[in-house]
């Protein structure tokens, strides 16, 4: 459609909307019919084919006004200046970038209004340069240019450029840049090892073990900021403890800390347990309505404990409230606004889940943002006596004991898998606790399922030594225990061992043991 033809409409239109409103309605109709029906012969007109032939045949292409209206309207700004930076040709997308008027710019010399521009080098030196990328001073934009020098009979007379603006790209790029270098920063902090010494609430969880104490450490920052935590372990690891430790060493420690433990909640009472009721909601509820969970976290802190446990239902209004942080209590609908932090844990595997369809993708990337992995205790033997001596001394002071473990026993737990990880060990050290009727706690009170690490603790698969490296093996053996219960105290270790201060010093070196 010609802009002319679009006036008319519009004056034909204008004066007949003063006589009628139905005569306008008819007449609008039969106005567009026409003008899509001229509309439509125009494009006919323009694939006419017979016409094409014809000045395909007064061979167009090297027509030199043809090609020129060719290069005028190629999309990208094009400029050809000869050697004395003269311009001889600009195309209709350079005056558009530039913001240039043809009649104002050709005949002057590029250099003397770009003076930094790189198709003065490809003048100097006669050679091409492709995808170049530069700024373009007096239009503040930037280009990528592939500018190649003009050659008439081997000698160099010109240059032409072709330049696509990309500014928005490089900007782009830009900031992409310092996002890149700002996430590599912040990772190495977070999970730098030379960090500074454990905050108060992480230092009691462990002590040797490397990757632990680094998790700690990967914990104790992220405490600081308000990220989503998504702790993982087998049961009884410690992801509870974890989330308490960061909640306690996060700027909301003086507000609540939530458990929703999601595989103990009905299907049935899940939103009045988590979003609260008003009064009169349902039948049996309280008649003065009760608060929910999230609303009771509110300035502090979420945990979402067992969250692989959630139907696909469940998930879905998880994935309302996380992403919305607001709730309707049931029976209302009026929005509530929360501020809380999120920590989730659980001990599946939830990106099989996934891929399974139980779990949603969009509900693991936001629960997510920071993953802790908390290792099984049978990867962390070194922390066994620690925790065990730890637990012992919890317990004497409730049932008002006084009680240490043989090393022998410290030795035996360092070897027992502990399927049921802190838990399972802190259970034992109280059953033993209560049991023990003598001040230290020697195998004779462990339990037959100990057996297998009570025959073979010193001599492991090692029985076919002859008898004098059987004993120095176990040894040495009992004193790496010793120094590890003891936590590297010596006069304990001593005492524990029952041997002489001397004979002591004399076995650490004969068995080059370091402390
Ligand atoms: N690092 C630790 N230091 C001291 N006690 C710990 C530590 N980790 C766990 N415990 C103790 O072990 C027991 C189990 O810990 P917790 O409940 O945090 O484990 P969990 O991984 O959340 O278990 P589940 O998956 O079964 O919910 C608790 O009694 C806890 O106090």
């Amino acid at each position: 459609m010609h802009l002319c033809q679009f006036y008319i409409f519009i004056i034909e239109l204008v004066f007949i909307k003063t006589f009628h409103k139905t005569i306008y309605i008819w007449y609008t109709v039969y106005i567009i019919y026409t003008l899509i029906e001229r509309s439509t012969q125009d494009m006919i007109s323009n694939v006419n084919l017979n016409e094409a032939q014809n000045i395909i045949n007064q061979d167009c292409f090297t027509n030199e006004s043809i090609l020129l209206k060719i290069l005028s309207n190629i999309p990208e700004a094009i400029i050809v200046i000869d050697i004395n930076t003269k311009i001889c040709f600009i195309n209709d997308a350079y005056c558009r970038l530039f913001k240039k008027d043809k009649q104002e710019i050709i005949g002057r010399l590029l250099s003397k209004f770009e003076p930094l521009a790189r198709i003065h080098d490809v003048l100097k030196n006669g050679e091409p340069m492709v995808g170049d990328i530069s700024h373009i001073h007096s239009a503040n934009i930037d280009v990528v240019a592939d500018i190649m020098p003009l050659f008439y009979n081997g000698t160099l007379i010109g240059a032409v450029a072709n330049m696509k603006n990309v500014t928005d790209i490089i900007h782009m790029q830009i900031e992409l840049d310092h996002f890149k270098s700002l996430t590599q920063f912040l990772k190495e902090e977070l999970y730098n090892n030379n960090s500074d010494n454990l905050p108060d609430s992480f230092k009691h969880l462990a002590r040797q073990n490397k990757t632990f104490v680094n998790i700690l450490k990967i914990a104790s920052k992220v405490a600081s900021t308000d990220a989503s935590v998504f702790i993982d372990g087998e049961s009884g690891v410690g992801k509870e403890v974890m989330a308490q430790a960061i909640h306690s060493s996060s700027k909301r420690s003086s507000g609540p800390f939530i458990k929703i433990n999601c595989s103990a909640i009905p299907e049935s009472l899940i939103e009045s347990e988590l979003f609260g009721y008003q009064s009169g909601a349902f039948t049996g509820a309280n008649s003065n309505g009760r608060i929910g969970r999230f609303e009771s976290a509110n300035g502090g802190t979420v945990f979402l404990d067992e969250i692989g446990e959630m139907s696909l239902s469940m998930q879905v209004k998880f994935l309302r409230v996380l992403q919305e942080k607001e709730i309707e209590r049931v029976g209302s609908n009026k929005k509530i606004k929360l501020d809380f932090r999120l920590i989730s844990a659980t001990n599946r595997n939830l990106e099989k889940m996934i891929e399974d369809g139980t779990f949603r993708l969009d509900l693991f990337y936001r629960i997510n943002v920071v993953p802790l992995r908390i290792p099984p205790l049978r990867d962390r033997k070194e922390d066994i006596p620690y925790y065990a001596n730890l637990f012992l001394e919890e317990m004497c002071a409730t049932y008002n004991k006084e009680l240490t473990f043989s090393p022998e026993v410290l030795r035996i737990f360092s070897n027992y898998e502990w399927p049921g990880n802190i838990r399972e060990l802190k259970n034992i050290v109280e059953q033993l606790a209560i049991l023990c009727s003598e001040d230290i706690i020697t195998s004779e009170f462990l339990s037959s399922k100990f057996d297998k690490q009570i025959g073979s603790q010193y001599i492991g698969n090692s029985s076919n030594l002859p008898l004098n490296k059987l004993i120095e093996k176990v040894e040495r053996e009992a004193i790496i225990s010793a120094l590890q219960c003891t936590n590297n105290n010596k006069t304990h270790a001593i005492e524990m061992l029952g041997i002489s201060r001397r004979g002591f010093y004399q076995k650490l070196e004969k068995y080059n043991i370091k402390t």
